[in-house]
């Protein structure tokens, strides 16, 4: 039986202030892919994850999700079905560790619905997985950037919706964490799921992404496999960066060069 896509972009133009319309962007995100989106500063990352979460409006095109427009989903349904990490975590009131992960239910929940333990059990176990288990009670207020966004992806991990959209997953946190934090977005995806994720870090991307999408900061843009998009011309172009290319157990790997060498 042939697979639907879970996010289709048909024609779509994100509205970035300032700028003439960028190419259109035309692909289909299945189950079972992480998709990177690569990028300089200021070439729309955000803007367009924002306008696939429903959050911006396009410019044109469409989006769909699971086989239906974007826009015909209530905010609780896409809840249900999508989940996001943004770059900046803003928190309206200050609540504890536990109960910020565990509103991350509250899409599954009719509106006069209490959590129930398995919702509990659900929160705690994504605590633990992301190393905040001892951290439960504490306000969010006192984590630390790191803390933070381990916080973030332990609510994304509650939510549990089949797509997840990561503004830089791997922002703030320490080097062991990174590395969590994109092995988690891996089996994920590996029992189903799909991913798109902006990151700035190439070797991330070669080591961790199925699919990547450049984004260049005139609106151009190519997207396809990872090893058609990962050519040292094309990224020396998108970063304006001299690039090593070499390659490390069968891995493509990408150094910065200097003008010390
Ligand atoms: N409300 C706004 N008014 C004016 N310009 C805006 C506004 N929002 C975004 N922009 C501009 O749109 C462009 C794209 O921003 P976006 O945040 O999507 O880039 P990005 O690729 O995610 O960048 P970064 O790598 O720095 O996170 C930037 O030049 C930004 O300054």
């Amino acid at each position: 039986m042939k697979t639907s896509p879970r996010m289709e972009l048909d024609q779509l133009v994100i509205k970035i202030p300032g700028r003439k319309a960028g190419n259109p962007l035309s692909l289909q995100v299945f189950p079972g892919q992480t998709w990177g989106i690569l990028g300089p500063n200021g070439s729309g990352k955000t803007t367009l994850l924002l306008t696939l979460a429903g959050l911006k409006k396009p410019q044109q095109g469409q989006i769909h999700l699971a086989g239906q427009a974007l826009e015909s989903w209530s905010a609780r349904e896409r809840a249900c079905q999508l989940a996001l990490v943004f770059q900046q975590q803003e928190d309206s009131f200050p609540a504890s560790v536990l109960e910020t992960t565990l509103t991350s239910r509250h899409p599954h929940l009719k509106a006069w619905q209490r959590e129930t333990p398995e919702d509990s059990l659900l929160a705690q176990q994504a605590l633990e997985r992301m190393d905040l288990a001892a951290m439960e009670e504490r306000c969010i207020t006192t984590l630390s950037g790191g803390e933070r966004q381990r916080l973030a992806l332990a609510c994304l991990l509650t939510q549990q919706t089949p797509l997840w959209l990561l503004d830089e997953p791997t922002n703030h946190l320490d080097l062991h964490h990174q590395i969590s934090a994109l092995e988690l977005i891996n089996e994920k995806v590996k029992a189903g799921g799909s991913a798109i994720m902006a990151l700035h870090d190439l070797n991330l991307a070669s080591r961790f992404c199925s699919h990547l999408l450049l984004l260049y900061p005139d609106g151009q843009a190519c997207w396809g496999p990872k090893d058609q998009m990962l050519e040292l011309p094309a990224l020396e172009r998108l970063y304006q960066q001299p690039l090593i290319a070499t390659s490390i157990s069968g891995q493509k790997v990408f150094i910065p060069q200097t003008s010390t060498g």
